[in-house]
């Protein structure tokens, strides 16, 4: 088994119940209730239309800088309603996917979307596809395809640690990965803190909210509350 060349075909998965559970819960209310300890750089943004939120198991894949072999060995393998999640090694110069891949990935195979460490092309077209399509940038330059890559490991997307069927969770402020392991037990926390936020939401527009405490905690962290201008 050549370490660097290995493309996993399976992925322990978590409960389809508990995927679509994230489905209506905004991406940052979840990380909320993960110490909001799991978003990627913005760096990786959105770069389509999509109408909906993104969620699906992670088919994770690690290219070589600018290769996308290992990508095309995704469109081989992924299965409907993946989230192809790509490391590519903080590259920036070239693009590892554009308008042809993806029309396979959307068209045939069904992806509930794509998150890109890396560039892309095509975007004239790209950028009006409801897919939800995450990458860092673009570039006319094109990728090569002779490998080496990875499919189905432990992979870093975002600065975020992203390992086979963890839940990839992404919208209009970007994409957050929650761990396979804790995603039943996060989502009922994340689903309460979504019903909760939305009546703080309305409570702060009618005013009807208290704001002492700013006021004690500026005072215990040693603020000054100065009525006079600043003087340069
Ligand atoms: O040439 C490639 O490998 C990527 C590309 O532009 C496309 O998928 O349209
Ligand atoms: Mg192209």
């Amino acid at each position: 088994m050549p370490v660097g060349k290995r493309i996993y075909l399976k992925r322990n998965l978590p409960d389809p119940k508990v995927i679509e559970g994230f489905k209506h819960i905004p991406a940052s209310n979840t990380a909320d209730c993960m110490e909001r300890n799991c978003a990627m750089h913005p760096r990786v943004k959105l770069m389509s239309k999509p109408d909906s939120e993104m969620v699906g198991p992670a088919f994770t894949i690690h290219t070589r800088a600018g290769d996308n072999l290992a990508i095309y060995a995704a469109l081989r393998y992924c299965h409907p309603g993946d989230v192809l999640v790509i490391d590519d090694e903080g590259d920036n110069t070239r693009s590892l996917i554009g308008e042809v891949m993806m029309s396979y990935l959307r068209d045939q195979k069904k992806i509930a979307g794509i998150v890109i460490d890396g560039p892309i092309r095509d975007i004239d077209n790209l950028q009006n596809w409801k897919l939800p399509i995450y990458a860092r940038s673009t570039t006319p330059g094109g990728p090569y395809k002779d490998g080496p890559g990875e499919v189905n490991i432990p992979i870093s997307c975002g600065n975020v640690s992203v390992n086979p069927g963890d839940v990839i969770l992404g919208d209009a402020d970007g994409v957050i990965c929650i761990p396979r392991k804790d995603a039943a037990g996060v989502l009922p926390k994340a689903q309460a803190f979504h019903k909760k936020d939305e009546e703080k939401q309305i409570a702060f527009s009618k005013g009807d909210v208290d704001l002492r405490w700013v006021d004690k905690s500026l005072k215990d962290k040693g603020f000054d509350i100065i009525d006079d201008i600043y003087r340069p």
